[in-house]
C-alpha cells in the first residue's frame, strides 16, 4: 500500500493556490507549489499502484481536479473548533473542510470522527494536517486555536500569550489562503480580531470577530424563556466587548416591535422589582453551549445572506469612538464578509459604556508588540 495519490491530490490543490500567490506577486510559483510535499498530511485513501478493486470498478473520466468553491478551514480542533466543524457539516455549508491543530494525535482522532459521519452529511472532502498547506484556497478560515483561559483569568489577560500564537498562524493563513475571509473565535476575541486584522493586512470587511453573537443568542433565548415566547420572536442585542463587560442594550429589547422599556422603564436596572438584569448575568455565566452559532456566521458569508449579526468589527468613528478598536455592533454579513454596519443610536448611558470599553481595549492594544 502507498499513500502517494492522496498526497499528489493535495499538492495539486495547492498548485491552484500557487496561482493566487502569483497574482499577489509572492514568491511561490505554481510549479514549485505542485511539487511541494504535504508534510504530515493525513488524508484517508490508501491506494495501490497495482490493479485494485477501485481501478477495476471506476475509470477516470476527467483530467480536471475538483475546484472547491466554498472551502472552510478551522484552526484548532478543541471543543469549540469541533462544535464549529460539526455544525458546518450538519448544515452542509462547505464543499471541503480542512482542519489544522498542533496536536497531531488529537487532530487525527477528531478528523476520523467527522469522516465517519460523512455518509449522513454528504460533504465530499474532510482533510487535516499540522501543515497549513492543507488550508490552501479556503473561502473562509475560522480561528479557534489559542492559549486556554486559566481558571479565574480575565479574558483580557490572555492576550499577550495569544499574540505570539497568532503571529505564526496568520502568516501561514495569508500565505496559503490569501483571498479568504477570517472569523476569529479565540479569546480575548475583540483584541485578537484586531491583532488578526493588523497581522494579515486584510481589508476590514474580511476580518470578523465572533464575539457577542453567542451572547446575543443566549440573551434572546433567556428573555423568551421568561416570557414563554420563542427566542426568534424576542429581539435584543448584547454589544460592546465579549464576556465579563458585555452590555445588554435594554433600550432595544422588544417583542413584536413593543419595547419592554415601554412597559417598565426600569427594565434592566437595579430598581427593577422583576430583576430582568439577571438575564444578562446568566448570559455571562454560561460559556460554551451555543457554539453552533458560529455556523450561522459561516452560512451568512458563504451564502451571501446579508443577515445582521452582532460581531466584532473596527468601530472607530462610530458612537464618538476615536480609538482603533474592535467591538460588537450589529453588522450585515455577506460574501465580502462585513458588507454594512448598522449605525446604532444608543441612549447616553449605553454609549458611555461603549466608549469606556474602547478605552480599556486601547490601553491594552497600544502596548502590544505585533
Ligand atoms: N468567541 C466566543 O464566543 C467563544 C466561546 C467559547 C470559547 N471561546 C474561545 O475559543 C478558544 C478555543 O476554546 P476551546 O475550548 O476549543 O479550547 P481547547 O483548548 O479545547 O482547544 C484549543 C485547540 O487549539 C490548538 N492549538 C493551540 N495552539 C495552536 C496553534 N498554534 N496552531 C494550531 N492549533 C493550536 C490546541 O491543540 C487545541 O486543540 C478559546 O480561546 C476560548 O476562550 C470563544
Amino acid at each position: 500500500m502507498s499513500w502517494t495519490v492522496p498526497v499528489v491530490r493535495a499538492s495539486q490543490r495547492v498548485s491552484s493556490a500557487g496561482a493566487n500567490f502569483l497574482c499577489l506577486g509572492m514568491a511561490l510559483c505554481p510549479s514549485q507549489a505542485a511539487h511541494m510535499p504535504l508534510k504530515g498530511a493525513w488524508l484517508f485513501t490508501p491506494v495501490s499502484k497495482m490493479t485494485t478493486v477501485k481501478s477495476e470498478l471506476v475509470e477516470r473520466f476527467t483530467s480536471e481536479e475538483p475546484v472547491h468553491h466554498s472551502k472552510v478551514s478551522i484552526i484548532g480542533t478543541g471543543s469549540v473548533g469541533m462544535a464549529c466543524a460539526t455544525s458546518i457539516l450538519l448544515k452542509g455549508l462547505s464543499d471541503e473542510l480542512a482542519l489544522v491543530d498542533l496536536d497531531e494525535g488529537k487532530l487525527k482522532g477528531k478528523t476520523m470522527d467527522l469522516q465517519h459521519f460523512r455518509p449522513f452529511v454528504k460533504m465530499p472532502n474532510i482533510v487535516c494536517s499540522k501543515d497549513y498547506l492543507v488550508i490552501a484556497n479556503s473561502s473562509l478560515v475560522i480561528i479557534t486555536a489559542g492559549a486556554r483561559q486559566e481558571k479565574g483569568e480575565r479574558r483580557l489577560n490572555l492576550v499577550q500569550r495569544n499574540v505570539a500564537i497568532f503571529k505564526l498562524m496568520i502568516s501561514s493563513i495569508v500565505q496559503y489562503s490569501p483571498l479568504c475571509k477570517l472569523i476569529i473565535v479565540s479569546n480575548p476575541v475583540d483584541i485578537l480580531t484586531y491583532v488578526a486584522w493588523k497581522l494579515s493586512a486584510f481589508s476590514k470587511n474580511r476580518v470578523v470577530g465572533s464575539s457577542c453573537n453567542l451572547d446575543t443568542a443566549r440573551f434572546r433565548f433567556l428573555i423568551g424563556q421568561k416570557l414563554g415566547i420563542h427566542s426568534e420572536s424576542c429581539h435584543g442585542w448584547i454589544l460592546r466587548e465579549h464576556g465579563d463587560s458585555s452590555v445588554p442594550v435594554w433600550s432595544g429589547v422588544n417583542i413584536a416591535g413593543f419595547p419592554l422599556k415601554d412597559l417598565n422603564s426600569d427594565t434592566g436596572t437595579h430598581k427593577d422589582p422583576e430583576q430582568w438584569k439577571n438575564v444578562h448575568k446568566e448570559v455571562i455565566a454560561s460559556a460554551y453551549e451555543i457554539i453552533k452559532m458560529k455556523a450561522d456566521l459561516t452560512e451568512s458569508i458563504l451564502k451571501n445572506l446579508r443577515r445582521t449579526h452582532p460581531v466584532s468589527t473596527i468601530i472607530r468613528g462610530l458612537c464618538g469612538i476615536d480609538e482603533e478598536v474592535f467591538l460588537n455592533i450589529p453588522c450585515v454579513l455577506g460574501e465580502d464578509g462585513i458588507t454594512n454596519l448598522i449605525k446604532i443610536k444608543l441612549p447616553p448611558e449605553e454609549e458611555a459604556h461603549l466608549k469606556e470599553s474602547a478605552k480599556t481595549l486601547w490601553e491594552i492594544q497600544k502596548e502590544l508588540k505585533l
